[in-house]
């Protein structure tokens, strides 16, 4: 199959820590595939190995082919374009309005002078306030970035990660900061963009049932190796076990506890 995405015994050292240990994968065009593990695991290592914001110790990144690890310029920034990462904290100019933030999205595509002075063409306009319409965000798009609310934001940076037009889509722990229901919200239109325009999503999460609830596919990593790789359906109770350590699944059970599982009877919801 064209398109995939292929990690070969990729590794990452920090000094002494093998923050990525000997990873192999192939993540196949329009997965979505989430990545859980305790604090620590080698989660954001290996997102920020497959954008190439790090360089691997050892091993390799290739898709559809082309080795990622030896772009070097022009090829890299378009790797880095084609290959949109959303973070956390958002990555957006509070003082700017939404739409603007969007735009922003298309800069990768601008010499340096039209870089500078941030001119749109209409075209780009048009495809911001498409992206904008997706995430439900048309009402805010004049609006200043920073006085919308977290969920909201985060839905602007999925609308400027859209207008780079990517294959692939990075999500280093975009729910981490959010409330129930605006981490939905930036769940779903993960999923929509996903389904609508078959472009592969790779998201960190920290919330087992929202990996449950999205992914086709679940990777458990633990000490930077993958612990588990397959379907929601196959991550049972033993192998969350596996993945947290006795001590992690006992302090989840007991989170789980104090929370929702005491109502729902539920377990393993929460971590
Ligand atoms: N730039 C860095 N310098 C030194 N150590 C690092 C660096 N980046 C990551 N590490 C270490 O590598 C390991 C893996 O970190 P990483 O951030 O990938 O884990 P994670 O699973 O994403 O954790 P979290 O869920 O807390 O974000 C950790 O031990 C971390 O301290």
């Amino acid at each position: 199959m064209t398109a995939s995405l292929t990690l070969t015994s990729l590794s990452r050292s920090f000094g002494e820590t093998k923050a990525v240990d000997n990873v192999s994968l192939t993540i196949n065009p329009g997965q979505f595939v989430g990545v859980i593990g305790r604090s620590g695991a080698g989660k954001s290592t290996m997102l920020r190995l497959i954008n190439r914001l790090i360089d691997p110790s050892s091993g390799s990144v290739s898709f559809d082919g082309t080795e990622i690890t030896a772009l070097r310029g022009k090829a890299l920034r378009d790797w880095r374009r084609s290959c949109a990462m959303i973070f956390q904290q958002f990555n957006l100019v509070d003082r700017l309005d939404v739409l603007t933030n969007v735009l922003i999205g298309r800069l990768a595509e601008h010499g340096f002078l039209s870089s500078m002075a941030m001119q749109f063409s209409d075209a780009e306009r048009t495809m911001a306030i498409e992206a904008l319409d997706r995430l439900d965000l048309v009402p805010q798009a004049l609006q200043r970035a920073g006085t919308l609310s977290g969920g909201q934001q985060q839905r602007v940076a999925i609308a400027k990660a859209l207008v780079q037009r990517p294959k692939i889509m990075l999500a280093d722990e975009p729910i981490a900061s959010l409330d129930p229901a605006n981490a939905t919200r930036v769940m779903d239109g993960l999923k929509r963009i996903n389904t609508d325009d078959g472009i592969t999503v790779m998201v960190n999460l920290h919330t087992l049932d929202t990996a449950r609830a999205y992914c086709d596919r679940i990777i458990a990593m633990r000490a930077g190796r993958v612990m588990f790789d397959g379907t929601a359906r196959q991550l049972t109770d033993d192998v969350v076990r596996d993945i947290y350590g006795l001590d992690g699944f006992a302090e989840f059970n007991e989170a789980v506890t104090s929370t929702t599982a005491r109502a729902t009877g539920r377990v393993n919801e929460t971590v």
